[in-house]
């Protein structure tokens, strides 16, 4: 690899603005590299949830006992996997997102016969550091400082499907390495909900805003392990969280939404004996632009705000969705003649 190909690669991943394009693009540019090698990439399937799978290798040698023992402790969560570990047999090239390993690729050492071999290792690792440098400032440039979650440009882009598109790389010769869908396929299903925190105001002039930020800190914690993964959690406004949840039934949204409001009811704060929260939510049809979706969700918390609070409001339980379809689809189903 030249100095015009590598430069070529470094601007290919500093230009990237999703995790996922980064991703596919750091695939692509390490692939062709890692060809004349020994080698075994493992891929952290669910992101928070450690499920590393071996998805791309070009060695036919089983994994030694401590490629295992490390990817056991990454699935744990125990490895500090900081390091870039050289070992007399091995090289281990970890790929974090500041937070979590992403990937893990493990290079035999006996594949390293040849001097051009060899140069490879430090083109890999500068193309990795600078993988994990881009994918620490999207983690920054995406999320919200105070509770880790994602900020809302990424919640509305994810609706606009711009970012959470699928992801699979046929243009090198290389290993295929596919990547899950992480997102919101523009078919799937799924439903807006905006929860917001009750009464946060006296909470603030009761016992203060660092007080407050620790309650939002631990609503956000709450939310991370109540929702799957493939869901999208957003801190919205200052005492308001948004989720997409990823299911098609407005039953199924509904008991989660239930189990949450639960969980949040019967959670321990600091000084604060219960906290509630009112939540609307709204299931996606298609055709719907992310500001309609979001502004269904907010009439239905409105709405819960108004009759209460604490508790959860369905935007189809006071619109009939029937009478209320997308112009799309009122066009397709020859509701709608135009002449
Ligand atoms: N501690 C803290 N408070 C915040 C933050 N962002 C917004 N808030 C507070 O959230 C409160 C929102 O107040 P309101 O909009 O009146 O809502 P509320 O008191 O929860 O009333 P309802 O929504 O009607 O139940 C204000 O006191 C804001 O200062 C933050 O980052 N930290």
């Amino acid at each position: 690899m030249n100095w015009q190909s590598i430069h070529k690669a470094i601007s290919s991943l500093t230009k990237q603005t999703s995790v996922i394009g980064l991703n596919e693009a750091a695939f692509k540019v390490i692939s062709p590299l890692l060809d004349s090698l020994n080698y075994r990439l493992y891929y952290n399937y669910h992101g928070r949830s450690n499920q590393f799978q071996l998805i791309a290798q070009n060695s036919d040698a089983k994994p030694c006992d401590k490629e295992v023992k490390l990817i056991d402790e990454l699935t744990d969560g125990k490895c500090h996997y900081g390091q870039y570990l050289d070992d007399d047999s091995q090289h281990y090239f970890f790929i974090t997102n500041n937070q979590y390993c992403i990937c893990l690729i493990v290079i035999d050492n006996q594949t390293l016969a040849s001097d051009k071999q060899t140069s490879i290792l430090p083109i890999i690792n500068t193309l990795i550091e600078v993988w994990c440098n881009q994918l620490e400032l999207l983690f920054y440039f995406q999320r919200d400082v105070l509770t880790g979650l994602f900020n809302p440009n990424v919640f509305v882009e994810a609706i606009n499907h711009t970012s959470f598109e699928q992801v699979s790389d046929t243009s090198h010769t290389g290993p295929r390495i596919a990547l899950e869908r992480r997102g919101m396929a523009a078919k799937d299903c799924y439903a807006v909900a905006l929860i917001n925190i009750d009464n946060f105001a006296e909470v603030n002039e009761r016992f203060g805003h660092t007080i407050g930020d620790e309650i939002l800190i631990k609503l956000a914690h709450i939310l991370q392990t109540s929702f799957r993964s493939s869901d999208l959690l957003c801190r919205y406004t200052g005492e308001e969280f948004a989720v997409l949840v990823q299911s098609p039934y407005e039953h199924t949204v509904q008991l989660i939404l239930e189990r949450l409001m639960e969980q949040i009811r019967t959670a321990h704060y600091p000084k604060v004996d219960n906290l509630t929260v009112t939540m609307g939510y709204t299931i996606a049809l298609d055709g719907l632009l992310a500001s309609e979706l979001i502004d269904r969700a907010r009439l239905s918390l409105q709405k819960g705000k108004a009759e209460g609070k604490d508790q959860i409001v369905a935007y189809s339980s006071f619109n009939d969705e029937e009478t209320d379809k997308p112009f799309n689809q009122s066009l397709e189903i020859g509701e709608i003649e135009l002449f």
